[in-house]
């Protein structure tokens, strides 16, 4: 078995669902070997986000130095970055190691309405994280605030995508989750040259807190273990489909996916 070494640089989500949280468990569920840069502590369950306490970037900066200067990144993804400079620091640190397989999650705002970015630091993750990015995954909210195109229709996406890959991407995959009123649910990938449209069926259920996150960490993994993008893709969206399908029932609100289900584990 290969063994890839993913790194998660992100927010963590007291509540167990999203974040770092969300990210080691499906790390662990597909077998890449987890590791974390905490840029911030939430106080979160599912009915919302209580408190944001921001690391200092010293202490982002030592952490993703730690797993750097001994253990090695085979991928990685961003998540939660919260302020301008955390994403200059997480940047420098980046192109320092020279890490490649950069899976950047533009995580803005948290399903019940919290800011997890500060608006002044879009500027920075356009100018210093997109460039370094493999893939960027932004969901439609996203996209828009990344590109200041509203979207409605699947050529103002591919517009968004194209805006995207000219910040510096190597390939966008815009998600369809928010795109509500449809049977299905639509992903496109672009990658500089073709679309390419992911479509599945749409799972009616409010248990969709850090389904943004998982899917980004089971690229990652996969992306660790030495697949290429497409590879990735098409098992983080059999993990994330099963986890959506199977919640866990948890919590009085928007409760987590279940990142068992992908292996067949449904709890009862
Ligand atoms: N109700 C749903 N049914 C099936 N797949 C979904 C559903 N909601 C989200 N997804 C999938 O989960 C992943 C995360 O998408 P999305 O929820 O848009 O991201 P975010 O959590 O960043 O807002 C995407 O692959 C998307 O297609
Ligand atoms: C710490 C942290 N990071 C990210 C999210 C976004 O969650 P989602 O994946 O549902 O967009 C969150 N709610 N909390």
């Amino acid at each position: 078995m290969l063994l890839g070494r993913a790194l998660t640089i992100a927010g963590s989500d007291s509540g167990g669902g999203a974040g770092i949280q969300a990210d080691l468990k499906t790390f662990q569920e597909l077998h890449a070997y987890g590791m974390s840069a905490i840029t911030a502590v939430t106080a979160q369950n599912t009915l919302g986000v209580q408190g944001v306490y921001p690391m200092s970037v010293e202490a982002v900066v030592q952490q993703i130095d730690a797993v750097g200067q001994d253990i090695g990144v085979d991928a990685l993804k961003t998540g939660m970055l919260f302020s301008a400079e955390i994403i200059e620091a997480v940047a420098d640190r980046i192109q320092h190691y020279g890490w490649r397989n950069v899976v950047v999650d533009p995580v803005m705002i948290a399903k019940g309405g919290a800011a997890l970015l500060q608006t002044a630091a879009i500027q920075a993750l356009k100018e210093y994280l997109i460039p370094l990015a493999w893939v960027i995954t932004p969901n439609i909210p996203e996209a828009e605030a990344l590109t200041g195109i509203k979207i409605g229709s699947m050529d103002q996406r591919k517009e968004a995508c194209k805006r995207l890959i000219d910040l510096g991407a190597h390939h966008v995959i815009v998600k369809g989750g928010h795109e509500e009123g449809s049977t299905k649910v639509v992903d496109l990938l672009y990658d500089g040259e073709a679309f390419t449209e992911v479509e599945t069926l749409r799972i009616e259920t409010r248990h969709t807190h850090g389904t943004g996150c998982t899917f980004a960490a089971a690229i990652t993994a996969e992306l660790a273990k030495g697949k290429d993008l497409s590879d990735a893709l098409s098992v983080a969206k059999e993990f994330i489909q099963a986890a959506i399908s199977h919640p866990l029932g948890i919590g009085a609100g928007h409760g987590p996916t279940n990142h068992w289900a992908y292996r067949g584990l449904i709890p009862s």
